[in-house]
């Protein structure tokens, strides 16, 4: 099969973008990892796959394969690129358009500086939402929200904030990004026991109560440059472990973005918001 994508990439978070908007695709996980290859195939971290809507409320199905083949409940940086893409190719008239993913609504704007504003949804904190399992053990309580002990091969241990943004993210503070032990701890923790569903794992550095540094091995992906829900969920964690304020810069090492949660001042069922940058970077024809 010849197959038209477009290559994109929002923060270094690479992502291709499939539209199956007039034509049905269904790839089987074989060709998606193949896609994802970046030897023999395009080379990404996740497949954007746009369909036609399936409920009157939105105008696009957004679904999300990650590198591994596996479907998905979101992206943020995936997102970011999907506004961009339907302006670019004339698939929307409007600068704001409603998706619905595997398991949530999201509104998506172009703004008049290039930059996307995602309307993230609502963070969820119940275990059986993430998945998580306690395991029977007691967390630590900090400001108003709780650290979890996690064992890790070797007797390493570490303390995470859970919560889901729509996929599960597990969340750890570091001293400084640059020396945490991601590609030994990222791929323990995103196969541990007590996430059935297995998890994302970031890893942040506090820089002041508006700033932070933070890298994630993601689900399905290893280490990306930048992940959206992660950075979404990192600024969650650290506003409710009373570490920042409700709106904060986070570095990622692919570039920035702006996450803002007013869950201290309206309340945890307030929606997160993030803004940042999505870019086409090539497109083509590939042979699967
Ligand atoms: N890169 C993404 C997250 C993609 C999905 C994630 N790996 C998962 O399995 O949940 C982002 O920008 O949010």
């Amino acid at each position: 099969m010849n197959l038209r994508f477009t290559k994109m990439q929002g923060a270094g978070n690479d992502v291709v973008v499939l539209d199956a908007t007039r034509t049905a695709l269904a790839l089987t996980t074989q060709q998606l990892r193949q896609l994802a290859d970046r030897r023999f195939g395009v080379g990404c971290d996740q497949i954007l796959l746009v369909e036609p809507p399936q409920q009157d409320d939105v105008d696009f199905t957004y679904r999300i394969f990650n590198a591994d083949g596996g479907e998905v409940e979101h992206c943020g940086n995936g997102a970011r690129c999907l506004v961009r893409f339907l302006v670019d190719k004339g698939l929307t008239q409007q600068r704001s358009v409603r998706v619905r993913t595997l398991n949530k609504t999201l509104e998506l704007s172009l703004q008049d500086d290039g930059r996307v504003s995602v309307d993230m949804g609502t963070p969820l904190f119940d275990h059986l939402d993430i998945p998580f399992d306690g395991g029977g053990l007691m967390p630590r309580h900090e400001g108003l929200f709780e650290l979890w002990p996690l064992s890790l091969a070797d007797s390493v241990s570490c303390e995470v904030a859970v919560l889901s943004m729509g996929n599960p993210h597990a969340v750890q503070r570091v001293a400084d990004v640059d020396q945490a032990p991601v590609a030994l701890l990222g791929p323990q923790i995103e196969g541990h026991a007590r996430f059935p569903k297995r998890v994302n794992a970031g890893f942040m550095q506090v820089l002041s109560r508006r700033e932070v540094r933070l890298r994630v091995y993601e689900r399905g992906a290893g280490e990306t440059l930048a992940c959206g829900t992660g950075a979404c969920a990192a600024v969650v964690a650290g506003i409710r472990l009373g570490w920042l304020d409700e709106a904060v810069e986070v570095h990622a090492r692919g570039g920035d973005l702006r996450i803002e949660w007013a869950g201290i001042s309206q309340g945890l069922r307030a929606a997160v918001r993030m803004i940042g940058p999505a870019s086409t970077v090539f497109e083509g024809e590939i042979v699967l």
